[in-house]
């Protein structure tokens, strides 16, 4: 394993019976790294985030996985009649981790609906719930996928706000997988792009944003409404002006 990966995948081959869901896949996430995996529907993305998280298994290739990964899983995967306190417990279960209190003081909006059922929760308080559900296992990565899917502009830039804070203060390294170009790439330092199941281009986000390719394919009209929402969120919260540093180009 290269010194210092938290995710290394070499040559990566996945299968689904006779159909290559992913074909040679090599990729890295450094120890406190944000590194973005975008692609279009049925690239691959889903398969790679299962394979890495042990539910899917390699045809080929390797996957080494340097210290703890946790998965926010594409759809939040709730259990809708329990509690968000018990929705929260069952992620510490791997390691025998009980103790939520931590996960309130990172995302203190959950306080107020510790004791609602998660079923009844809005998408993005749904995600948010996801979030603190894999932080209980005190992973060193976690791989998020699907953040953006169905949630509101606002509400993804303050989850994606919290993402930042966990990293910049607690270096958790993420995987971010998502089809919203614009806001991976806005969050992470680095990023590859996967079509049909092959790594298509990777480089730095800044390279990337200004590919007029990966401009042309992925990064649509609704990039300034994100920008705007996180924009509108620090003023809100009176966050100086410099947060704003890394999050438009
Ligand atoms: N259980 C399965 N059985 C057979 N084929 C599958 C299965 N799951 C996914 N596939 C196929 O594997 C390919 C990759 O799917 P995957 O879900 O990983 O893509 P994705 O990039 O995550 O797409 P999406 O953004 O729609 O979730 C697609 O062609 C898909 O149809």
């Amino acid at each position: 394993m290269i010194e210092g990966s938290v995710i290394e995948v070499r040559d990566l081959t996945v299968r689904y019976g006779a159909a290559v869901a992913l074909d040679g896949v090599s990729l890295t996430v450094g120890a406190g790294e944000m590194v973005a995996l975008i692609g279009p529907n049925g690239a691959g993305k889903s398969t790679l985030v299962n394979t890495l998280s042990g539910i899917l298994r390699p045809a080929s290739g390797r996957v080494t996985i340097g210290g703890r990964l946790a998965q926010v899983p594409e759809g939040r995967q709730m259990f809708p009649d329990l509690t968000v306190d018990d929705n929260l417990r069952l992620g510490g279960w791997r390691v025998r981790n009980r103790d939520t209190g931590p996960i309130y003081e990172v995302l203190p909006d959950l306080v107020k609906l510790r004791r609602r059922r998660a079923g009844l929760l809005s998408g993005g308080q749904q995600q948010m719930v996801a979030v603190g559900r894999a932080l209980m296992s005190r992973p060193d990565v976690l791989a998020v996928d699907e953040l953006s899917l169905g949630l509101a502009p606002l509400v993804v830039a303050d989850l994606v706000r919290h993402l930042r804070e966990l990293n910049a203060e607690r270096g958790l390294a993420v995987l971010l997988i998502e089809q919203n170009a614009r806001i991976a790439l806005d969050l992470c330092t680095r990023a590859y792009v996967l079509e049909a199941g092959r790594i298509a281009v990777s480089g730095s986000a800044e390279e990337l944003a200004a590919s007029p390719t990966v401009a042309a394919a992925y990064l649509g009209a609704d990039a300034p409404v994100i920008r705007a929402s996180l924009k509108s969120l620090e003023q809100l919260e009176g966050r100086p002006d410099h947060e704003e540093e890394g999050v438009a180009r």
